[in-house]
C-alpha cells in the first residue's frame, strides 16, 4: 500500500512538540498546560576548557535540559556525540518526561549532551571532559534535583568519574547523583542490560499480541552499542533469528541468521564489516528488510517520510530515542505496522536507573533476580496499559503512551497548584 506523505521537519524539538499536540487532541487539557509541556522548564548551556594530551586547551560546549519536575527530580542520560545540539537535548529531555510517566517512575525528564567525539579522545582526555562537564553542571544537578545517566557514547566508567567529581565538590559521597555507575561504586545489578532487556520484554509481548511465534522470528537491529548489541543477544537467546546488524560504519545481513558471538568479537577487536564482504548492507537498506522485528537502536530520524512506505517489518521496537518522525508514524500506522515507541520500548534503562537510585538512597542492594523481576512486571504492565488505551482511542501506541504520561504530569502540576 502506498501512503501519501507531507513535508516534514527533522528538528527533534519540533517533533516532540508535534507529538504532544497529537496526544493532547485526545485529552481535555487547558491550553496553558499544553504550553508548559511543549517547553523545558530549565536549560543550562555551558562552555568549558579541557587540557588535551598535546598541551593545547580545547573548549567544549555542553547542555543540560530539565523538562518538567512536577512529579519528582528530573532524570535522563548524558550524550557525548559530535552532532549534539541544544534542540536535540531539549527533545530528549521531553521524551524522558513521557518515558518516566508511562512506566510510572517518580521523575520528570532531563537530558544532557556534550558536543565531542569520544572515539577521537584518549582515555585521559575523555576523563577530563567528563569531569569538567560535571564540574560545569554540578549546581544544576543532584540526587534530589536532576540525576544523569549514560546515553550514546557514555559509559559506566564515565558515570564513575562524574560521580567522583560531584562527590568531591560537595564534600560527601553522593552515589545518588548519577546512575549507570560501575557496580563497585553503587551501580545496580541489571542496569547494563536493562534498556535492551526492557525492550525485549515489550517485543515478546507484541509478538504474542500479533500471534507471531518467537521461535525463528526474524529481526534486524540497527546500532550495536549498549541497547542494540544486548537486544540482539537477548532476542537470539529467546529464539529469534537475527538476520541483520549494523553500527556507524554500516551493516551485515544474512537471511540464514547471523552468529551474534562472532559479531560481538569482531566489534571488540576489529569491525563488524569483517564478517564477510558478501554480507555487507547499508544502514538504510537494513531498515527496509522484510523481517518480523526491526529494532532501531542508534540515533534519531532514521524512519522518515522518505522511507516509511518501504518499511516491511511487522513490529518496530524503538530502542533508540526518536528514530521515527511523526510523518513516518502516520504511514506505519496506516500500513498496520506496530511501533512500540521509544518512551515505552527503551524505558527499561531508566527503570533500572530508578532502582539504582533507590538502592543508593537506602544503601541496601538487590540481587539481579530481584531487579529483573521488578523490571519485567513494570514493563509488561506499562505495555498492556498503552496497548489497551491505543485500542480504546484507535491511536498508535506512541499517542496512547503520551496520553498516559501527559495526564499524570498535568495532574501533578494541578496538585502542586501550578495550573
Ligand atoms: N544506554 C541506555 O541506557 C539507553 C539508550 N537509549 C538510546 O539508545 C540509542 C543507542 O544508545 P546506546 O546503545 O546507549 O549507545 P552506545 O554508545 O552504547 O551505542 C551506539 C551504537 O550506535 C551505533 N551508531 C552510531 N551512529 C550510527 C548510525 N548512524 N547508524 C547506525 N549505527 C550507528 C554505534 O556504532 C554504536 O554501536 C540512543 O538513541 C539512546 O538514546 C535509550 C534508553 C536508554
Ligand atoms: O537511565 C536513565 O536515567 C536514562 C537513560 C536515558 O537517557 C534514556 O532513557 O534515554
Amino acid at each position: 500500500m502506498t501512503v501519501a506523505v507531507a513535508e516534514e521537519t527533522l528538528n527533534p524539538y519540533k517533533i516532540a512538540q508535534q507529538q504532544i499536540d497529537t496526544a493532547v487532541a485526545h485529552l481535555k487539557l487547558p491550553e496553558h498546560v499544553t504550553q508548559i509541556l511543549k517547553h523545558p522548564m530549565r536549560v543550562l548551556s555551558v562552555n568549558f576548557p579541557v587540557r588535551m594530551d598535546d598541551g593545547t586547551v580545547q573548549v567544549f560546549e555542553g547542555y543540560r535540559s530539565q523538562h518538567n519536575d512536577a512529579i519528582g527530580p528530573t532524570k535522563g542520560g548524558i550524550r557525548f556525540h559530535p552532532d549534539v545540539t541544544l534542540d536535540e537535548v531539549k527533545a530528549l529531555s521531553m521524551w524522558m518526561s513521557f518515558k518516566c510517566g508511562v512506566v510510572g517512575l517518580p521523575y520528570g525528564g532531563g537530558k544532557g549532551g556534550v558536543i565531542c567525539d569520544p572515539r577521537k579522545l584518549s582515555k585521559g582526555e575523555l576523563e577530563r571532559v567528563s569531569r569538567a562537564f560535571m564540574e560545569a553542571i554540578a549546581d544544576f544537578v543532584g540526587p534530589d534535583k536532576d540525576i544523569p545517566a549514560p546515553d550514546v557514547y557514555t559509559t559506566p566508567q564515565i558515570m564513575g568519574w562524574m560521580m567522583d567529581t560531584y562527590s568531591k565538590m560537595k564534600g560527601k559521597y553522593s552515589p545518588g547523583v548519577i546512575t549507570g555507575k560501575p557496580l563497585i561504586i553503587g551501580g545496580s545489578k541489571g542496569r547494563n542490560e536493562a534498556t535492551a532487556q526492557g525492550c525485549v520484554y515489550t517485543i515478546l509481548a507484541a509478538l504474542k499480541d500479533q500471534h507471531l511465534p518467537v521461535q525463528n522470528a526474524t529481526a534486524a537491529v540497527q546500532g550495536f552499542g549498549n541497547a542494540g548489541r544486548i537486544a540482539a543477544r537477548l532476542l537470539s537467546e529467546a529464539g529469534c533469528k537475527i538476520v541483520a546488524i549494523s553500527d556507524s560504519r554500516g551493516g551485515i545481513y544474512d537471511p540464514n541468521g547471523l552468529d551474534i558471538d562472532q559479531i560481538s568479537n569482531l566489534k571488540d577487536n576489529a569491525s563488524i564489516l569483517d564478517y564477510g564482504e558478501s554480507f555487507v548492507i547499508s544502514n538504510e537498506a537494513l531498515l527496509e528488510l522484510d523481517v518480523d522485528i526491526l529494532v532501531p537502536a542508534a540515533l534519531e530520524n532514521v524512519i522518515t517520510a522518505a522511507n516509511a512506505d518501504r518499511i516491511q517489518a511487522k513490529i518496530i521496537a524503538e530502542a533508540a530515542n526518536g528514530p521515527t518522525t511523526p510523518e513516518a508514524d502516520r504511514v506505519l500506522f496506516q500500513k498496520g505496522i506496530v511501533v512500540i515507541p521509544d518512551v515505552l520500548a527503551n524505558a527499561g534503562g531508566v527503570t533500572v536507573s530508578y532502582f539504582e537510585w533507590v538502592q543508593n538512597l537506602m544503601n541496601y542492594y538487590w540481587s539481579e533476580a530481584e531487579v529483573l523481576e521488578k523490571l519485567e512486571t513494570n514493563m509488561i504492565q506499562s505495555y498492556v496499559a498503552v496497548r489497551d488505551l491505543a485500542k480504546e482511542h484507535s491511536t498508535d501506541l506512541r499517542t496512547a503512551a503520551y496520553m498516559i504520561s501527559i495526564k499524570r504530569i498535568a495532574a501533578a502540576m494541578e496538585a502542586r497548584g501550578w495550573v
